[in-house]
Formats: C-alpha cells, structure tokens, sequence
C-alpha cells in the first residue's frame, strides 16, 4: 500500500491512503527495521505493509520511502563553520510550494526573514508564494517595493476578505506555511481548514515543553465550492520559526537573490561577494541602480551570517531595515 505521511509523533506515523476519502481513517505506522536510520518525515510517500485498516490500535509499518521531490531543509544555526551549525534537519519533503506568511503590521513584516525563506526555497526547488496577513491595519507597498525586481507572487489577506485567491493557488499541491509567531498563520489555517482548530494567539511555543505541537502537520483542503479537482494539502509548521541555512552554500544563497546574480558576471573567479572584495561587481551594480542597496545588504548580512561572523540566530534585523526605512 502506498501512505503519505500527514504526522510524525514520538515514532508514529500518521499516513493517509491515496484514493481513500478525507473521511477515510488514518493508518498509524511505525518504521521497520530494514529502513536503516533514513528518517521519514511530513510529506514522505512511503511504502506500508501489515495492518493498514486503520482500526482502533492497528500498526501498519514503513518499508520504503520513495523518491522525493523536494526536501525542504533547516539548519539549526547558520554557522556553517561549528558543528552544531551544521546539523541539518529535513523539515518537509515533497512540498510544491512554500508559503511565506508575513504580517503588514502588529508584528511588522521582516524582509530578513522573508528573504531567508526564499533562499530557503530556491534551494529545495520549492516554488515560494508570499502571503501577506493583516492587510487590514497596513498596506502591502512597502514589501512589494522591496521585492519589485522579482516576480514574487503574492496575495493579501484580511481578516474578512474571501480567501478564493489563494484556495486557487494551493489547489492541486502540496504547500507549506512558514511564519514567525503573531503573523496570523493559525487564523489563516483555522479559515482555510475549519476542522483544523489550530490554537490561536499562544502568543509562542517558546519556553513551554518542546512537546507542545511543534511538529509539522499535513492538512487536507476541503473542496471549494464550484471548483472540480485536488483542493491541496496544506502543512504547518509550528516549530519553525526560522531557516538557519548553514547547509546551504554561498553560491547557493545568490538564487534567493535572482535580482543580484546579473551583478555577479564580472566578479572575479571565486569571489566571495563580501563588502571587503574590492573587485566584487555588486557594488557597482548597485550603484548603478541595477538593484535595489537594502538587497544587497540583506544578502550579505546572510553571508555573514553563515560564515559566523555576527548573529548566528538571524533572527530579526536591526532596526531601521524594514522596507521603506531604509
Ligand atoms: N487585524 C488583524 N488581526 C489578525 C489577522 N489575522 C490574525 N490576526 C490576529 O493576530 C493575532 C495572532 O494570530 P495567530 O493566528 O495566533 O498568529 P500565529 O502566526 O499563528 O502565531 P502563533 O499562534 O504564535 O503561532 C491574533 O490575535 C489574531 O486574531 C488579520 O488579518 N488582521
Ligand atoms: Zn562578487
């Protein structure tokens, strides 16, 4: 039988049959042995074997993981250069696209993040969708000003608007939602998904017991109304609230930045792009208005970053950095 994974739980894991109805049961599974220390996570298609009629108490056990088409990844700190900086952890495998949930205001938007969460898909190969919360209490110009170079899709969510924009973009794919605390990402679930109930205004995880819903779950978008054909699956994420991207390279961090990489064909061979490279073409691909100078302070403030130079957390920037204070 084929499962794909919805929820992992202290060696459990929930699966879902292709084909079997949202209101069909859940099959609980747990690794078999054969796997080896491959780990299976949220999204995984795996193979299943033994009990899988999900009646109370059944076990039904994972044979095989099948390929992936994406893997999202985090890095428990940026510091690529210690080892705790490098312990890379798989968060999500097979999402299509990764939903970037930033409010307007009350938290105000945090560009940092945002561009780490682009650099972060770009590198899984997951297409990126920003969903900007609380259109309500702030208008979206200053965002969509800063990310005027690329073509960043985006919707605007208020509390009472109609949420057909973006039922249509999730319909049909598998979409994660990534956001810090206080965006509005469980309001957000709770209307897209009403049987989800995800606890709203928790204010944040943080500094209660890690076993508090951390992980992430996969939910079934239900059938919209007049349209045919896969509503989508969406998964939170409750206990990512960042991207440290040690794993990724500095190469590879240029891709968040698609509007930058013209800007890098007459660097030097190897150029580490740094603001101390004097031969480093992106300054005066900046200079000459080719890109906007809070991208490129925002990607180098990632390189740095990395390299272990300042905040390992990159966590928020200092203030001033927001769009439109800059
Ligand atoms: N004005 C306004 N407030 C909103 C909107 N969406 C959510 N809120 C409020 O923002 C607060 C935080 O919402 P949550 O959904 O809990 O945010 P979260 O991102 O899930 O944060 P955690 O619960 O910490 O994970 C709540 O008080 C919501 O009522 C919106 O579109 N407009
Ligand atoms: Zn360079």
């Amino acid at each position: 039988m084929e499962g794909f994974v919805i929820a992992v739980d202290r060696g459990r894991y929930t699966c879902v049959l292709p084909g079997a109805g949202p209101d069909a049961p859940t099959v609980t599974a747990m690794r078999a042995r054969e796997l080896g220390r491959k780990s299976v996570v949220v999204g995984d298609r795996v193979g299943l074997v033994g009990d899988t009629s999900g009646a109370p108490g059944a076990l039904a056990r994972i044979v095989r993981i099948a390929e992936r088409s994406s893997v999202l990844r985090r890095t428990a700190e940026d510091d690529a250069t210690t080892a705790e900086g490098r312990l890379e952890r798989v968060v999500v495998a097979n999402a299509d696209q990764l939903v970037i949930v930033s409010a307007l205001a009350d938290p105000p938007p945090r560009t940092g993040f945002i561009d780490r969460c682009l650099v972060a898909a770009y590198d899984a190969d997951i297409e990126p969708l920003l969903c900007l919360t609380k259109a309500d209490l702030a208008g979206p110009e200053a965002v969509l000003d800063y990310y005027a170079e690329l073509e960043l899709p985006y919707v605007l969510i208020r509390p009472e608007s109609e949420l057909d924009a973006l039922r249509s973009l999730l319909a049909g794919r598998v979409s994660v939602l990534v956001g810090h605390s206080g965006v509005g990402k469980s309001t957000l679930v709770n209307r897209l998904v009403p049987q989800a109930d995800r606890a709203v205004g928790t204010v944040s995880a943080i500094g209660r017991g890690r076993h508090t819903s951390t992980s992430a779950v996969a939910l079934r978008l239900p059938p919209a109304a007049g349209r045919d054909g896969d509503p989508g699956w969406i998964i939170d994420t409750p206990g990512v609230r960042s991207f440290g991207l040690a794993h990724v390279s500095a190469d590879s961090l240029l891709h968040g930045f698609p509007d930058l990489v013209e800007g890098t064909l007459d660097c030097p061979a190897n150029c580490p792009h740094t603001p101390d490279e004097p031969a480093c073409g992106l300054d005066a691909w900046v200079a000459a208005g080719k890109a906007d100078p809070r991208r490129l302070a925002s990607y180098r403030r990632l390189l740095a970053s990395r390299a272990g130079e300042s905040d390992p957390r990159g966590e928020p920037e200092p203030g001033g950095e927001r769009p439109g204070h800059g």
